[in-house]
């Protein structure tokens, strides 16, 4: 049924002039999620479709927005470094029960450091954690350790799940989107797709999120609307994923058309089939999914984090911690680096340890530093700290309003994803301390009403670099090199003609 295709990737502009009210609407609600702040989503032309616009001055430095991901899921080669929540990839607790939950050794940072070692901390070495979080002057975290099973409402299970909360507010908000038809201690058929995403492409994981959340919408409007069609239901069902949807995955993961294209559009094909037969099972019992259930349909979904997706990083609570431990356990804090370098995934580099999955990642790149100055790659290699820099929580997400955030050449925000991003003078350093999961926008040139706001999807560094003043001829010529290195870079976030205002500047 390719019309359910045309329809769902409608291009941005034309939907938007078709469904200025209904996206408008949807949006504002989705606005006003993230509290009282200064934006709107609403059209902005030039062929870019919608985009995000400030409702009132903003101030450099100033905080725009923060936002949750919609929809988030950690990398695979992660579990063994960091165990996070399955909803907002925030650091879990201990306690995996909702009671009071304020013993000291129940924290985010016991809980991390147990993790790292494989077992539970000795009582020595439970306050050896303690003393180290006194010393640096910092609060301890408390959070739950909750399984997706709701006590008296079980289901028979014959396996595991090992998706886990920190909350039962993200508990209440995987179940709402259907975690429980993806639960693989539930559902047949979930552990075979799981293993097949992990040897081809993870971004198949929030896929079936996005599946799964769909499925539960066509349930609810089946016992809200059971008047509507079976198409009718999908389509609303499906109608807010669609503003994200642009294009096929396998037309966007090769935006220059040669001749590998071919070859490499059988490959992603071949790997959409495999996959697509795994959902089909999960999805047996949902009839009104069927026509999503095609390579084609699923070819979208996937263009959607291709284009979309942000890769999150979140600072690991043992970070903080094993500095001052060596103040008051050495040998502690040597289990911890032993054990973090035997975690590490194979390969991973300083500082490069980030997925990119093509993802629409806000232009920045992952810079830890936790206070060691490396002179250069020989000292590094000598220092055991070096392992430290593999120690965050890394994912992927879809976040609704961020997604609406086009590019610009000349950004006049950009977007924090952890507290050690490179921060820009005039930023102050507390606006960007996140937690959790989420991506900050903050202001960094003044904003005025109306204009629109823009992040650079490329690396921030590099843009910085050439726009500083230079002398005019070799700016002129480092300019043209550059234009070059971005058009072809914007081409895999989807942007075949950039039309920012240093691209495609206002005609007079
Ligand atoms: C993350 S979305 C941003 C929201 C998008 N404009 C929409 O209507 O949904 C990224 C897509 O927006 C468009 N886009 C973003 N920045 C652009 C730019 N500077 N010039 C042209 N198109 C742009 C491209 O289609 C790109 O793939």
């Amino acid at each position: 049924m390719d019309s359910i295709c045309d329809w769902f990737a409608a291009d941005s502009a034309r939907q938007y002039l078709a469904e200025d009210k209904l996206i408008e609407n949807y949006y504002s609600n989705e606005v006003a999620e993230l509290g009282v702040v200064p934006i709107v989503v609403s059209y902005v032309g030039n062929g870019k479709g919608k985009g995000l616009v400030a409702t009132q001055d903003i101030a450099a430095g100033g905080r725009i927005f923060n936002e949750r991901a919609a929809f988030a899921m950690q990398n695979m080669d992660n579990h063994p470094l960091a165990r996070v929540c399955g909803v907002c990839l925030a650091f879990l607790g201990n306690k995996n029960n909702t009671m009071g939950n304020k013993d000291n050794n129940s924290s985010v940072e016991i809980a991390a450091v147990a993790h790292l070692l494989r077992r539970s901390l000795t009582p020595r070495e439970i306050a050896a954690v303690n003393d180290a979080f006194a010393a640096a002057g910092l609060a301890k975290h408390e959070a739950l350790d909750l399984s997706c099973f709701v006590e008296g409402n079980d289901t028979e299970m014959t396996k595991t799940c090992s998706t886990r909360y920190c909350s039962i507010e993200c508990r209440n908000y995987d179940l709402r989107n259907g975690h429980a038809r993806i639960c693989p201690a539930r559902v047949e058929h979930v552990d075979t797709f799981i293993e097949h995403a992990t040897s081809t492409n993870e971004s198949f994981l929030l896929a079936l999120k996005v599946y799964a959340a769909v499925a539960e919408r066509v349930a609810s409007l089946g016992l809200s609307s059971p008047d509507l069609s079976a198409q009718e239901q999908l389509k609303r069902a499906l109608w807010p994923f669609r503003l994200f949807a642009k294009d096929y995955w396998w037309n966007i993961c090769q935006p220059d058309l040669d001749s590998s294209a071919e070859e490499l559009t059988l490959a992603l094909k071949s790997i959409l089939k495999e996959s697509s037969q795994y959902l089909k099972y999960i999805f047996a019992n949902v009839p009104q999914l069927t026509p999503i259930l095609t390579v084609e349909f699923y070819s979208l979904i996937m263009g959607i984090f291709e284009q979309n997706n942000v890769s999150l990083v979140n600072p690991s609570p043992v970070l903080s911690i094993i500095e001052n431990l060596s103040l008051t356990d050495k040998i502690l804090q040597s289990k911890i680096l032993e054990s973090v370098s035997q975690l590490m995934p194979e390969n991973d580099c300083y500082s490069e340890h980030h997925h990119d999955h093509g993802s629409h990642n806000g232009g920045h790149s992952h810079s830890h530093s936790h206070g060691h100055d490396y002179e250069d790659d020989d000292d590094r290699s000598e220092d055991p700290f070096e392992v430290l820099d593999a120690l965050v929580a890394e994912g992927n997400g879809l976040h609704t309003i961020h997604a609406t955030i086009n590019h610009s050449c000349t950004p006049n925000a950009m977007v924090f994803k952890d507290a050690s991003t490179l921060v820009p003078n005039n930023v102050s350093k507390s606006e960007t301390k996140i937690r959790n999961g989420s991506t900050i926008v903050i202001a960094i040139k003044d904003i005025k009403a109306g204009e629109e706001i823009t992040v650079s999807y490329l690396d921030e560094g590099a843009v910085n670099e050439y726009d500083e003043d230079e002398d005019v001829e070799e700016e002129k010529e480092i300019d043209e090199d550059h234009i070059a290195w971005r058009a072809m870079s914007l081409k895999e976030y989807g942007i075949r003609k950039c039309e920012c205002p240093k691209c495609a500047p206002p005609q007079a």
